[in-house]
């Protein structure tokens, strides 16, 4: 695998002007370490999916990665389900990206159905699947353009599906958010990066990652059609939520027959208690 992953220092210097962040050479080269000094809890939500995607994806059921990046959702998806288990499709804008992406999905896990593909995730001709992620994606979309992206991809899931949604957020309340927004500087400051750095980010960020509270994300899930969602990840202004298509919970494993066996006997046993409990009646769907 071509794994030169450089350390950070984009930011590093004084710039005269300081331009619009974008993903390209410079930023791919050196992302990996970026988004680990960058976002709070980036380790534990990638690893948090591969467990999400254990419960609610079904098996054989394909995955869309939007904003894929380096495919780090592919990997840690790979990490813990057999490659028989799902197939995935990641998408992404830069080519840098996903030049280097590929080569580290071929290199890290070949037996999985992995596809790269170049292109804007807001003009995608959408397939039927079972689970989306975007992490930390939606939050470069313009504003205005995150609604119909957010009903096209309800629309795409199949029933009983999940979208997992990691972002950036903003506080309504201007005093709670100023004490994260600083407490966040804090965290970078203790991964290393200087006043300037930090500073020169925010600029470079400025209209280009707009972020929502996380009453807006939840808004905007419901009007899409989602019929639940739930914020299951905050750490300072970082966030990662669930919406699920249905409004009943059930587990993947126990929807497909294939699994019904001893191993998922304990799942079973637990929904059944459920039903009973909601006085329900009949056999699992
Ligand atoms: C913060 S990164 C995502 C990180 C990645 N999901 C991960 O878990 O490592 C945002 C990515 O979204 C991509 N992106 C932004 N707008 C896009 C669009 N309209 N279509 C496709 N990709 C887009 C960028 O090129 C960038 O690679
Ligand atoms: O550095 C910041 O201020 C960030 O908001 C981190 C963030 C992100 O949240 O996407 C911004 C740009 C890079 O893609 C990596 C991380």
């Amino acid at each position: 695998m071509s794994d030169a992953s450089y350390r950070d220092a984009i930011f590093t210097t004084p710039l005269d002007r300081v331009a619009r962040f974008s993903f390209d050479e410079q930023v791919v080269a050196c992302f990996p370490d970026m988004v680990r000094r960058s976002i709070p809890g980036y380790g534990q939500i990638l690893g948090m999916l591969g467990v999400i995607a254990e419960r609610h994806l079904r098996h054989g059921g394909h995955v869309y990665d939007l904003g894929c990046s380096l495919g780090a959702v592919g990997l840690a998806l790979a990490g813990r389900l057999p490659p028989e288990a799902f197939s995935l499709t990641g998408v992404d804008l830069s080519p840098a990206m996903v030049a280097r992406a590929r080569e580290t999905l071929a290199a890290e896990c070949p037996e999985h159905a992995i596809e790269i593909v170049e292109g804007d995730i807001r003009h995608l001709d959408y397939r039927p699947v079972s689970m989306i992620v975007l992490n930390f994606t939606l939050q470069f979309l313009a504003p205005g353009e995150r609604d119909a992206l957010m009903t096209t991809l309800y629309e795409a899931l199949e029933p009983g599906g999940v979208l997992v949604l990691s972002e950036k957020i903003v506080a309504a309340d201007e005093a709670e958010n100023a004490w994260l927004v600083e407490r966040y500087h804090d965290f970078k400051r203790a991964n290393g990066y200087s006043e300037l750095e930090i500073s020169q980010k925010r600029t470079a960020l400025e209209n280009v990652l707009v972020p929502d509270t996380l009453e807006a994300h939840h808004a905007r899930l419901a009007r899409a059609g989602f019929a639940r969602a739930t914020t299951w990840f905050q750490y300072l202004n970082f966030a990662a939520m669930i919406a699920f298509k249905d409004a009943r919970y059930r587990d993947a494993r126990y929807r497909d027959a294939r699994y019904r066996d001893a191993r998922y006997r304990d799942a079973q046993y637990r929904d059944a208690q459920y039903r009973d409990a909601q006085g329900e009646t009949g056999g699992p769907r």
